[in-house]
């Protein structure tokens, strides 16, 4: 983790977010929630405050070897989610898509065009993903190009800040993978990421974002009601008329047009929409411990809303951090 270094050596935050001190200060974790053990599937103790934690950090670029200086805040308790303000580089956002085409290109079948894949196949759920292309790059390093080096350095960065120190000792880290939604009506239906996949990192490649996740900031909502299923966060979105921009946490970029519309008739209320730009990333957390057992948790359900034609394509990454051993199949790795 020689990349990563962690700079909020006691200056004032900007934007007006809380600012605390590194995790490492002991006054600092005597003011959170305390946890007796921390739930390796959760956040470490020192995401876990109930203020936005605001703290800046600095990586290297892979593509031009400069210093990128990003932000983290947080965006909900539960689900747990956190915004990289300014992860990647355009540079390296550039370089993944191109990567993604060239996939594309020579690999038909890990870039079939999906339409109507059922996702889940745990509940047999049917969330559908429409009018996309998926490739995956392996998190290798490739001393020899740069655009191959980029996944494993944007996993060891977000690993290291997202995992327990539990996680970091059993879990493991998917490939990255690649998702071109096509400019009018690509989309991710509503639902739960599944297959044991503790955290997943969003990679918002091209600024076009509308990621919507319905429960986070709920605590009414939640408080009256439990989520065992997809049904019961489909029927709620229905009983509350919940909508993206008014409910939850819509993570919009800058030409979304539910976030214009906000900004037209009167603003946006910034603890339900979130503006990204290029290069920002989200992360969040599926699974929780609960007497001894993983389950998931569905309050992080979430859907990636339909592109329409004014906002274009969309391109995103995904990786998935798992926080044990085992594998999406529940099977352990040897
Ligand atoms: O497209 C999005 O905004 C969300 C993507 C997503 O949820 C997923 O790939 O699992
Ligand atoms: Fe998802």
């Amino acid at each position: 983790f020689s990349t990563i270094r962690r700079h909020n050596s006691g200056k004032k935050a900007q934007h007006g977010l809380h600012y605390l001190p590194p995790a490492t200060n002991l006054g600092y974790i005597d003011i959170l929630e305390k946890t007796e053990v921390e739930d390796s599937f959760g956040p470490p103790t020192y995401l876990q405050g109930q203020e936005s934690i605001y703290s800046t950090y600095q990586r290297i670029s892979v593509s031009e070897k400069n210093v990128i200086d990003f932000s983290l805040s947080k965006l909900s308790s539960a689900p747990h989610i956190y915004h990289f303000k300014g992860f990647l580089s355009n540079g390296e956002c550039i370089d993944l898509m191109n990567a993604a085409e060239n996939v594309e290109q020579t690999q038909q079948e890990a870039a079939a065009i999906m339409d109507g894949e059922s996702q889940d196949n745990c509940l047999k759920t049917a969330s559908v993903r429409s009018k996309c292309i998926v490739s995956w790059l392996n998190n290798v390093s490739n001393g020899n190009s740069d655009v191959l080096t980029i996944p494993r350095e944007l996993g060891l960065v977000t690993g290291n800040i997202l995992l327990t120190d539990e996680a970091k000792k059993n879990g493991w880290c998917e490939p990255l993978q690649l998702v071109h939604y096509m400019g009018n009506g690509g989309k991710f239906d509503l639902h739960h990421d599944g297959l044991r996949r503790g955290i997943t990192v969003l990679y918002y490649l091209n600024g076009v974002g509308n990621t919507w996740f319905p429960f986070a900031n709920e605590n009414d909502i939640l408080s009256t009601n439990d989520i065992k299923n997809r049904n019961d966060a489909l029927q709620l979105v229905e009983k509350y008329d919940m909508q993206p921009g008014t409910h939850g946490v819509l993570v919009a970029g800058k030409n979304s047009q539910i976030l214009k519309s906000h900004l037209a008739n009167g603003g946006i209320d910034k603890e339900h929409i979130i503006e990204v730009n290029q290069g920002d990333a989200v992360a969040f957390y599926n699974y929780k411990t609960v007497n001894g057992e993983v389950v998931r948790d569905w309050n992080s359900i979430h859907a990636g809303l339909p592109t329409t034609e004014e906002e274009g394509e969309k391109f995103i990454a995904n990786h998935w951090m798992h926080c044990d051993a085992f594998d999406e199949n529940w099977t352990r790795r040897s």
